[in-house]
């Protein structure tokens, strides 16, 4: 496909996206019924629509509405290549009509705040009261694709190992500080998942915020490790990382489907997890030195690597997940024994979601100690996320309601 072609694809992928269908399979469609599109085209046509949902307010605005051809106008103009790739000819898109050239010459400086940076105004008070002065460069920065991260195993190798194998297929990586075994993909990002250190469990792609929540949750060695909103496993494989494979660690999600594919995960990382059933989970009493409960959220966090999201919330969403966290953490927290750890962990940039919670928790449990908490956004080099820790009382644990 020529770059015009893929342009024009994302254009009409984009309608049926922006109209809610889910992008993923608005994009499977098309590429099961575009046999001529190779891995390449693909993945180009890929990336212009993530990168069209992700600027999907100030590329319309720019671009003259809510609409795949507006979004792809303003994205090619934005790149310098209107006219290089909107000819007409071909499978390229049709020229902007002098309407449209007037609008993409448009002063985005000028747009309101929400517009500008890309986000629903409804969230804007809550953005502005959790992210202060860092509000504009996190806004700038959910603006744009987010860089991809690898955890390096533990279990099976070390920073330095693993390197040298990534390098063989061509994927050139740097550490990245936030933590302790986190590569960021310098190079060749998509050569990751067809990799020899990615198959043979050298390492996993996890947000390098992620990592740092898994890491400082408090597994040590030995430990009883419940993780408590367990999903695809993704912290719980680092947990077993954070334990050196010594201890007892469990998982469990409400969902139980979203944990499908961790058993295949784990003997790939050379680490043992029982996936708790629901019969277990009721069964199992306060024995969990650590308790991790990475809380399902609004995902303003991750906003670079699920754009659709900022787009679906609702007032009515956002409103509903304060709840939801509360129960889930009072019921999670039953499972710590006396003196035990809890972590509670969202990936949301929202005070309601994070810090509130905490205190709220903390207000409910009185004899809990509060660890301390941390905020983590793209200034600090990962994913917006928040985690809090608590240590439960020493002594009898109150019986469970
Ligand atoms: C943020 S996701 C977890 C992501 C996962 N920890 C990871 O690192 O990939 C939140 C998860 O909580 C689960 N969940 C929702 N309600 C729950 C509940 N009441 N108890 C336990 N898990 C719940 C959801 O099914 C979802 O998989």
């Amino acid at each position: 496909m020529t770059p015009g072609a893929r342009l024009s694809a994302a254009m009409e992928l984009l309608d049926p996206i922006l109209a809610g269908e889910p992008a993923e399979r608005v994009l499977t469609r098309w590429a099961r019924g575009s046999r001529f599109a190779g891995s390449k085209d693909r993945a180009a046509v890929r990336d212009l629509v993530f990168d069209g949902l992700r600027r999907r307010r100030s590329l319309g605005w720019l671009g003259g509405g809510d609409t795949g051809r507006a979004i792809g106008l303003a994205l090619a103009a934005a790149e310098g290549s209107l006219d290089r790739l909107c000819t007409g000819d071909g499978y390229d898109p049709d020229p902007p009509t002098p309407a449209e050239r007037a609008r993409l010459i448009g002063d985005l400086a000028r747009a309101p705040e929400g517009v500008r940076l890309d986000f629903p105004d409804f969230l804007g008070p809550a953005l502005h009261a959790a992210l202060g002065a860092d509000f504009g460069e996190v806004l700038e920065a959910m603006r744009h694709r987010a860089p991809v991260d690898l955890r390096v195993n533990t279990l099976r190798t070390n920073a330095d190992a693993a390197t040298v194998v990534l390098a063989r297929d061509g994927i050139r990586v740097a550490s990245q500080p936030l933590a302790g075994h986190a590569l960021r993909v310098l190079e060749n990002p998509r050569a990751v998942a067809a990799s020899r250190a990615y198959s043979q469990g050298m390492v996993e792609l996890q947000d390098v915020s992620s990592q740092y929540v898994a890491e400082t949750a408090g597994a040590e060695p030995g430990m009883t490790v419940l993780d408590y909103c367990a999903g695809g496993g993704g912290k719980t494989l680092a947990l077993a990382a954070a334990m050196k494979g010594r201890g007892r660690l469990m998982a469990w999600d409400a969902n139980p489907r979203r944990m499908a594919d961790l058993p295949d995960r784990a003997r790939r990382a050379g680490a043992e997890v029982l996936i708790l059933s629901e019969r277990d989970h009721a069964a199992l009493g306060p024995v969990c030195d650590l308790v991790l409960v990475d809380a399902p959220c609004s995902g303003t966090g991750a906003w670079r690597r699920k754009p659709e999201g900022k787009w679906r919330l609702t007032p009515e969403e956002v409103a509903s997940y304060p709840p939801l966290q509360d129960a889930i953490l009072d019921e999670a927290a039953t499972r710590a024994r006396p003196g035990g750890l809890l972590t509670y962990a969202t990936c949301s940039l929202l005070r309601a979601e994070n810090e509130e919670r905490a205190e709220a928790f903390a207000a409910r449990h009185p004899g809990w100690l509060v660890l301390g908490d941390r905020r983590l956004s793209p200034v600090d080099g990962g994913d917006g996320f928040y985690m809090a820790r608590f240590r439960a009382p020493e002594g009898t644990p109150a019986p469970r309601s």
